[in-house]
């Protein structure tokens, strides 16, 4: 089962992300991106106090390497990294690793990001969020090992289908209503909210993937980055005026419409036009397809203005929770994955690669050689206190990445 027509969108609209709030999202230029990959030199590697079982019968207690895993699989490629499916020769615990290049990071003005996904993965736990079990380093490379999730991306499996029934669109979005709710606990925004991060694990529930965008907002509750994903993308992120926890309900609102209908509210081939749609044009709701109770939720979620938006009130998210549409939902169930999924993926074994891309699962899993003299000792400071050990396509716009 190949996964190419679902990457349609991807190729065509990449997740974006752009520090200089000077320039706009009307701006033009674009900056393209390869990579290739390999093992090398080791670095240290820090043990937890909450190690998972298979860690402490690694190898060699002090250091996880890439020597530690077996390649399987190659089952992605992001903008930046290669993703591949492993298996930990010691334990046999199969996982996914994300591999990424330190020079590609460095040249694309990515150290950022890849920091804030590694700090954020490393911090959060929860049942909808994936889990970073190691992060080590090489003098070229980062790895991040996550537990290996196969189901599929819910891009995936929506455009097999080309939309969900309610009562589905409810479970995947209380599921991630949990996810998302947590990481603002933490004062997390994920910032890329799209059917592409949503993976799907082999029971059929949801896990959210890729914090590439995400951002603390430590002490302000705004940030001014342009980025995201076109279809994606709130209003106040596009007119630049900073933007905070609401631009994930914004996003969430997107998405429970385009699991209903099949695309996004505001969609149009070209950028701009969209970005106008997003901006000015009026929310089509169908009565076919949606209930009331669901068009109100689309309604609230999709408020333009970020202060009025549903989750943005003095009740916080409480208000999303206990909205009409959720009503006899049990969040703790939920948490709790009690609920039993109405579809679950064609998964045989966790070795099982049928929801991956051919394009990517016929190649050799290989984690190519470099020159890794490139990097001097000062760039690879930048690295520093990466190594990780824990228990464990829309594209986007990307920080020095414009291509709008
Ligand atoms: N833990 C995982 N388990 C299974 N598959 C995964 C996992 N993490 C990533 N993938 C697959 O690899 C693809 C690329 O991963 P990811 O989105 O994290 O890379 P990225 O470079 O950050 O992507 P982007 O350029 O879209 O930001 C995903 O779309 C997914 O199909």
């Amino acid at each position: 089962m190949g996964q190419k027509q679902g990457r349609e969108r991807l190729l065509t609209q990449p997740t974006i992300s752009m520090h200089d709030t000077h320039s706009g999202p009307y701006d033009s230029s674009s900056k393209g991106h390869s990579r290739n990959s390999s093992a090398d030199g080791q670095q240290e590697f820090e043990l937890d106090r909450n190690l998972p079982s298979d860690m402490l019968y690694s190898s060699d207690r002090n250091k996880v390497t890439l020597d530690d895993f077996e390649l399987l699989k190659l089952i992605g490629r992001g903008n930046f990294a290669k993703v591949m499916q492993v298996r930990k020769k010691d334990s046999g615990l199969v996982y996914a690793i994300k591999i990424l290049n330190k020079r590609k990071l460095e040249q694309a003005d990515q150290l950022e990001h890849i920091r804030t996904e590694r700090a954020i993965l490393q911090y959060v736990e929860h049942p909808f969020l994936i889990k970073l079990v190691y992060a080590f380093q090489t003098m070229e490379k980062l790895y991040m090992v996550m537990e290996f999730v196969n189901g599929g991306e819910l891009f995936f499996h929506l455009k097999q289908e080309r939309r969900f029934s309610e009562s589905r669109v409810k479970f995947y979005a209380a599921e991630l209503f949990l996810g998302i709710e947590h990481l603002h606990n933490q004062n997390i925004v994920f910032r890329d909210l799209k059917p592409e991060n949503v993976l799907m694990d082999r029971n059929g529930h949801i896990m959210l993937t890729d914090f590439g965008l995400a951002k603390y907002l430590l002490k302000q509750d705004r940030t001014h980055t342009f980025c995201g994903t076109p279809e994606y993308l709130a209003p106040e992120v596009l007119l630049q005026r900073g933007h905070g926890k609401p631009v994930d309900w914004w996003s969430y609102g997107i998405l429970i419409y385009e699991m209903l209908v099949g695309i996004p509210p505001f969609y149009s081939d070209n950028v701009q036009d969209m970005y106008n749609k997003i901006l000015h044009s009026d929310l089509l709701l169908s009565d076919q397809l949606m209930t009331q109770e669901v068009q109100d939720l689309l309604i609230r979620l999709l408020e333009r203005d970020p202060r009025k938006r549903l989750g943005s009130g003095p009740k916080g998210t409480s208000e999303i929770k206990n909205h009409p549409f959720f009503r006899g939902i049990d969040w703790q169930d939920v948490y709790d994955k009690k609920v039993v999924p109405s579809f679950r993926p064609k998964v045989r074994s966790e070795l099982d690669t049928c929801y991956f891309d051919e394009e990517f699962t016929r190649q050799d899993a290989i984690d190519s050689i470099g020159d890794p003299s490139y990097l001097g000792a000062s760039a690879q400071k930048a690295f520093e206190g990466f190594t990780f050990n824990s228990n464990g396509r829309h594209l986007r716009i990307d920080s020095g990445d414009r291509i709008l």
